[in-house]
């Protein structure tokens, strides 16, 4: 299974609305501390929404919602599997997508078979507190040598600048929230992301202050 290498991360079925029609063929709904109800309504409006556009929508964390409202693929860290039923979550044909951080995530993930593995943080990131560091190109690297086929994604701190040196460690698809939601002009931003990830040629230097 194939995915676009541009994945950007939304919190609302609004920004969905708002990226898809820019080009967007992949994108992941992430709510956090919302009511249960409310995630339900921001899924199944995220998910007719992409359907439309033949956009891949991810939904993280709640696979009971994504399998009740018929969607196609969802993203779990490592505390989410230790409640996920996988069993249901394939037999109800969605898409799996993992996140790993350091070598025993990452067998804990590839025994689950998934669709594809996330590494991360590969720079900081100021989305959410983590314990983890910064991994770095070289651990992309071991990480493709390690997934083989499987998709792996490359998310924390990545921007359009450092997309391609991502691409060139190993990534096949570039995840990002921040560089994104919180520029002052996220659809140039979003035309800036479809057009490096892909005509990968076409990465632009890093501005000053942000190293590729
Ligand atoms: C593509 C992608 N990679 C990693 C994550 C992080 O998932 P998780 O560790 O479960 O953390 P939360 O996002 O749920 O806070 C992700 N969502 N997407
Ligand atoms: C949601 C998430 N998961 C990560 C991981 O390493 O598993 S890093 C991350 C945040 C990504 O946001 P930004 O692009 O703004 O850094
Ligand atoms: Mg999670």
């Amino acid at each position: 299974m194939t995915f676009d290498p541009f994945y950007p991360i939304v919190d609302s079925a609004d920004w969905v609305a708002r990226l898809v029609p820019l080009g967007v063929k992949l994108i992941q709904l992430r709510i956090k501390d919302r009511d249960p109800e409310t995630v339900r309504a921001e899924v199944r409006r995220a998910e007719a929404l992409c359907r439309k556009a033949d956009c891949l929508l991810v939904v993280n964390d709640y696979w009971q919602i994504a399998i009740e409202e018929a969607c196609r693929c969802v993203h779990l860290g490592q505390e989410d599997l230790d409640e996920a039923d996988l069993g249901a979550i394939r037999a109800a044909g969605l898409r799996l997508g993992l996140s790993s951080h350091d070598h025993a995530e990452l067998d804990r993930a590839l025994a689950a078979r998934p669709d594809y593995i996330a590494l991360g943080p590969v720079y900081p990131t100021i989305l959410k507190k983590m314990k983890w560091t910064e991994q770095g190109l070289d651990r992309v690297s071991e990480w493709k040598r390690l997934v083989g086929t499987i998709p792996l994604v490359a998310i924390g701190g990545m921007s359009v600048e450092r997309a391609p040196g991502a691409f060139a460690a190993g990534a096949d698809i570039v995840s990002a929230v921040t560089d994104i939601t919180l520029n002052a002009d996220p659809d140039a931003r979003v035309r800036a992301w479809l057009d490096v990830t892909r005509n990968p040629g076409s990465g632009a230097p890093a501005p000053a202050g942000q190293p590729a």
